[in-house]
This record gives C-alpha cells, sequence and structure tokens, in this order.
C-alpha cells in the first residue's frame, strides 16, 4: 500500500509539525463519514467565548494557577512538565460513575484528585517523598514497582501502569544519551521555535508519535508533543524558556475531553451509528475510521473556532488575539468544572499511549 504523505510537498524544510497536524484535520474534516461539523453552532460559540475571553476567563495563566502546578518556572519545572506529559494519557474508567468502585482516586494535600489530576498528585506526592523522579538517572532504571507505588491509589487502580513504566524508562534513558539528563537542554536547542521543539521531540522520543493511516493518507495529531509544548509555555508565561515565536502555530490537543465538549456544544453531530457505539459505553480502537474522525473533526473544529474567535475579537474597540492553546485550555478546564452536565455526553474511549 503506497501511503501518500500528508507534508507540505511545497516546501517539506518549512512544514512544520503542527501544519501537517492542521492539514491532517482538514482532510479528515472534509472526508468524514461520522462526524459533521456543525458551522452555525461555531459561530454561536465563538460569540460565548469572546464574552468570556473579554471576561479575562480565557488566558494561558490559568495553567500557573492550579495548586498542583509547579509556581516556580524554572528548569524543574520544565522538567516536572516533561515527565508528566510523558504520562499524561488514558485517565478515564470503564464506568462514569465516581462513585464506580474503579473510578480510581488518589488523595493528596487533604484533597480526593482522579483523572490527570492524579496524576499530578501523584508526581507530587513522590518528590515530597523525595523519589527523585524528575531524575534522568532514577528514570532510566525505573520499574513497575516503583510506578505502582508512585501511582498508589485511595480507591480502584490508575490503568495502563505498565505502560507509563514503559514511557518513563524510554525519556529517560533518550535524556541521558542526547540530552545530559535534562529536558532543559532539548528546549534551549530549539532556539525559541515551538516546531523546531515539536520535532525534536518527535524524532527522539518515539513514545510522542501519535499518528495514523486515514483514507491511504499518513495523519498526525501530536497531542503530548504539543501540549508539552504548550504546558512550558504557559509555565513561563511566554517568556525565558517559554519564548516561542511561532507558538500560534500548534493546534488545540486531541484528547478525549474536547471531542466531548464540543458535542455537548452541538459544533459536531455523530452519526447514528456513531452515537449508538459512544451511548452504550463501547470501546473504540487507536487508529480506527472512528476514532480518527472524531480526533480530527475535533481539531478543524477549533481552527474553524479559533478563526472566528480572532475575527470577533480583533474588531473590538480594543483589538485582542487568543491561539489555540488558550482556546483548548478554556475547554478543557469547561469540563472539569461542569462535569455533572457534560458527564451526559458521551466520550470515545480509547486504551493508548497517546492521549
Ligand atoms: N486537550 C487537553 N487535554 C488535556 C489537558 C490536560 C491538562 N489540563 C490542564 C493544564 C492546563 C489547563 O488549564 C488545565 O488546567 C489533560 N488533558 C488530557 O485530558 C485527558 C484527561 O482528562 P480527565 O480524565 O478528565 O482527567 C487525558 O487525555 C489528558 O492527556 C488540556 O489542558 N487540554
Amino acid at each position: 500500500m503506497i501511503v501518500k504523505s500528508m507534508e507540505d510537498s511545497s516546501s517539506p524544510s518549512t512544514s512544520s509539525r503542527s501544519s501537517l497536524v492542521r492539514r491532517s484535520a482538514k482532510f479528515i474534516a472534509g472526508s468524514s463519514s461520522e462526524v459533521t461539523i456543525n458551522h452555525s453552532a461555531v459561530g454561536k460559540l465563538a460569540h460565548l467565548l469572546a464574552d468570556r475571553y473579554n471576561k479575562h476567563d480565557m488566558s494561558p495563566e490559568c495553567w500557573k494557577n492550579h495548586e498542583l502546578h509547579p509556581k516556580t518556572a524554572d528548569a524543574s519545572a520544565v522538567d516536572w512538565i516533561f515527565v508528566i506529559d510523558s504520562v499524561n494519557f488514558s485517565f478515564w474508567s470503564e464506568v462514569e460513575d465516581p462513585e464506580a468502585p474503579d473510578r480510581f482516586m488518589l488523595e493528596y494535600k487533604n484533597k480526593l484528585w482522579t483523572g490527570y489530576w492524579s496524576c499530578c498528585a501523584a508526581v507530587n506526592r513522590a518528590l515530597d517523598e523525595g523519589i527523585p523522579l524528575l531524575n534522568a538517572d532514577y528514570l532510566v532504571q525505573i520499574d513497575d514497582e516503583h510506578v505502582r507505588y508512585i501511582f498508589r491509589t485511595t480507591k480502584g487502580v490508575m490503568p495502563m501502569l505498565a505502560e507509563r513504566t514503559r514511557n518513563l524508562r524510554e525519556v529517560g534513558r533518550i535524556l541521558k544519551e542526547k540530552y545530559e539528563g535534562s529536558f532543559t537542554n532539548c528546549v534551549t536547542k530549539s532556539q525559541n521555535s515551538s516546531q523546531t521543539l515539536i520535532q525534536s521531540i518527535l524524532t527522539d522520543f518515539p513514545c510522542f508519535r501519535d499518528e495514523g493511516i486515514y483514507k491511504n493518507e499518513r495523519v498526525a495529531f501530536y497531542k503530548r508533543a504539543q501540549i508539552l509544548v504548550a504546558d512550558i509555555w504557559a509555565c513561563f508565561e511566554g517568556k525565558g524558556l517559554g519564548t516561542f515565536h511561532d507558538i500560534d502555530q500548534l493546534t488545540i490537543f486531541a484528547d478525549y475531553r474536547i471531542p466531548q465538549v464540543l458535542n455537548y456544544f452541538g459544533l459536531t453531530t455523530y452519526s447514528q451509528d456513531l452515537q449508538r457505539k459512544l451511548n452504550e459505553n463501547c470501546m473504540f480502537k487507536y487508529g480506527s475510521d472512528d476514532e480518527i474522525q472524531i480526533r480530527g473533526c475535533a481539531i478543524h473544529a477549533c481552527e474553524l473556532l479559533v478563526q472566528e474567535l480572532n475575527r470577533l475579537l480583533e474588531n473590538q474597540t480594543i483589538p485582542s488575539h487568543v491561539n489555540a492553546i488558550m482556546l483548548d485550555f478554556y475547554l478543557w478546564d469547561y469540563v472539569q468544572l461542569h462535569e455533572e452536565d457534560i458527564r451526559k455526553t458521551p466520550y470515545h474511549k480509547v486504551r493508548c499511549i497517546y492521549y
């Protein structure tokens, strides 16, 4: 099978990884049979978001404000973000009910955390206990027993622990081999280009290569590679190690929450067949047509949303501008803040190491 590449044949040297994601999403949305993007809903949500933006509800500062995220923007924060985003995937439970026995949770600093936040809590708890989880010499020899202990829960079990061990060992080995033990060296090598950094991540760290084949074309999503760069940018508030002159090239991060919230707001409609699978809590296969269409259409719908939102903001008395990261963080946080409401909208469940 000859797989044509989505590479920008006109100028391969400038075709950035995020533009490959953008082209993939446009291609998928243009030929999607199971997912429809509702353009009128895009306009409606853009107006709502413009209002939220003007009320300062959509700023990258939200990243640092969360109690579990690093407060000091330094090399250790970069290493923290890199470790988190190496295992930042698949936190969902088969049964959605938070009271269900297997909805894993862990207690940290007198609060119960689940999902992504439980991952952050576990890493912070390990560091509090003196486990050198940010040190490549420790990561390269980490084993399943260490990981079971580090990610131990108060209730239920965090899924895919063996895969998290494998990722941590892999990144530890590569940090030692290529970056003198710290991801900060990879960041400084990128010379303030988000696209150069994403390229280095994809070249050197195989566990970040989130790609697939759709209708005989190679498509890319790069969710964890892009969110890694976005988290560094947000943590440093676009300064110092977080300075990226091309940060606006990033797309949103195609996880399982963004498609859910877009469907909740009516930006996407699913075919009867796909909706049935979602309602029946079916498991989806990473790289299947259904899954690629859900992720690709979510990215493309958000591209349209960012464009429409910026059209509104740029025509205001005091013109303004947002990027895909700010939209993504807002939508993802919206899910967390309105969980009761959004839970009625099912999300696609995939077990994979990419999101
Ligand atoms: N697209 C997108 N996906 C994100 C995040 C985050 C972390 N967000 C914090 C950082 C900055 C923001 O302001 C947020 O405070 C985690 N995830 C993904 O979600 C899934 C976990 O979901 P649940 O099971 O509900 O915890 C899993 O795939 C994880 O990789 C994000 O921001 N965007």
